[in-house]
């Protein structure tokens, strides 16, 4: 488990981290978010002990990552897959890591099959694809089979083949019953992929709790209505206080109903319908609605596309 309690961190006049309290639960995988510039990465600079903060405390199994007495044995972390001499092959770089922190040789043959990488394992890190280089860092997360992980926007600039090893692989170490905290910008893959979320917001918690929660919490769930009888059945709708919006193509949005309940009022006014779809909504739309005030940088396109815009960090 992490525990984040009053956790602050100043750079001079700039508060990146802002009293944040969170708890981050084993045996599921947590999720990050928060708009550029929120404190993601000084939170978990701050959690992995390569930042100390300015106030509040964030401890990792009850103490703080300084006091534990086998750091890599605790807790492991991808925070640049980049990270990694060169032409040092991958198994060369992983020995490295395993002798300066007295774990045994025979774990880094173990790590690299985890990860896939056995048959590469000669050959120089440098010279490996961006996928290839996120399961090294992987592998040098798991080298002291840590029983808390995070990871800082893994899935960045991957194939959809490599996105989906991460998600699958993050969900395995979860179910094993491992604390995993993950940072990523890619909100639908989130959605996929974290039960649990942290959002951040200018530093602050803007909310934690799980992602079914977060959605329903700030979007409106809506039943999209298709019938060549809408003149019918637009009335009935109203009729029972339902919200109802003409789409202009054949279909209405209603919402206050459930699909059950439409469907009953159209059998009873014997209208006909093509299509009764429940549309739910996306973690994107409540992140959109839940972060709005906290995003660091605007440009001013209106709507939420210039917004959205905002999110995806140039060359991240
Ligand atoms: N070493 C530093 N010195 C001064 N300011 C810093 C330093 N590190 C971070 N900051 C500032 O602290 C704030 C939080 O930055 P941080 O990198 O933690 O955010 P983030 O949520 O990880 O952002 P991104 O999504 O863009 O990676 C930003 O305003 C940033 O400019």
């Amino acid at each position: 488990m992490i525990e984040a309690v009053g956790l602050t961190k100043r750079y001079g006049q700039t508060v990146a981290v802002d009293n944040l309290s969170f708890t981050v639960q084993p045996g599921r995988v947590t999720g990050f978010l928060g708009p550029n510039g929120a404190g993601k990465s000084t939170t978990m600079r701050m959690i992995l002990g390569l930042d100390n903060p300015t106030a509040g405390r964030v401890l990792i199994g009850g103490k703080p990552y300084k006091q534990l007495d086998r750091p890599l044995r605790t807790v492991g972390a991808l925070l640049d897959a980049k990270w990694v001499h060169p032409n040092r092959s991958a198994r060369a770089h992983l020995l490295w890591l395993a002798r300066s922190n007295g774990l045994p040789a025979r774990r880094v043959d173990e790590v690299l099959e985890l990860v896939g990488l056995t048959k590469v394992a000669k050959r120089r890190a440098g010279g490996f694809s961006l996928g290839m280089s996120q399961r090294l860092g992987i592998a040098g997360a798991l080298l002291g089979d840590p029983g808390v992980l995070l990871f800082d926007e893994p899935v960045n600039g991957l194939d959809p083949e490599g996105i989906l090893w991460i998600r699958n692989f993050m969900q395995g170490l979860a179910a094993d019953g491992r604390t995993v905290l993950v940072s990523s910008h890619l909100l639908s893959e989130m959605a996929l992929t974290a039960e649990d979320l942290v959002v951040i917001g200018r530093g602050k918690l803007i909310s934690q709790g799980s992602t079914t929660d977060f959605i329903e919490r700030s979007t409106e769930n809506t039943v999209l209505v298709r019938s060549p009888h809408l003149d019918k059945l637009r009335p009935a709708l109203l009729d029972k206080g339902f919200t109802v919006r003409e789409d202009g193509d054949g279909t209405l949005t209603v919402s206050g109903a459930s699909s059950d309940q439409i469907g009953d009022i159209a059998a009873a006014g014997g209208v006909v319908l093509h299509e009764l779809s429940p549309q739910r909504g996306s973690l994107e739309q409540a992140f959109m609605q839940l972060t709005g005030d906290a995003v660091e940088y605007r440009t001013d396109l209106g709507g939420t596309d210039g917004v959205a815009d905002n999110f995806v960090p140039a060359g991240k």
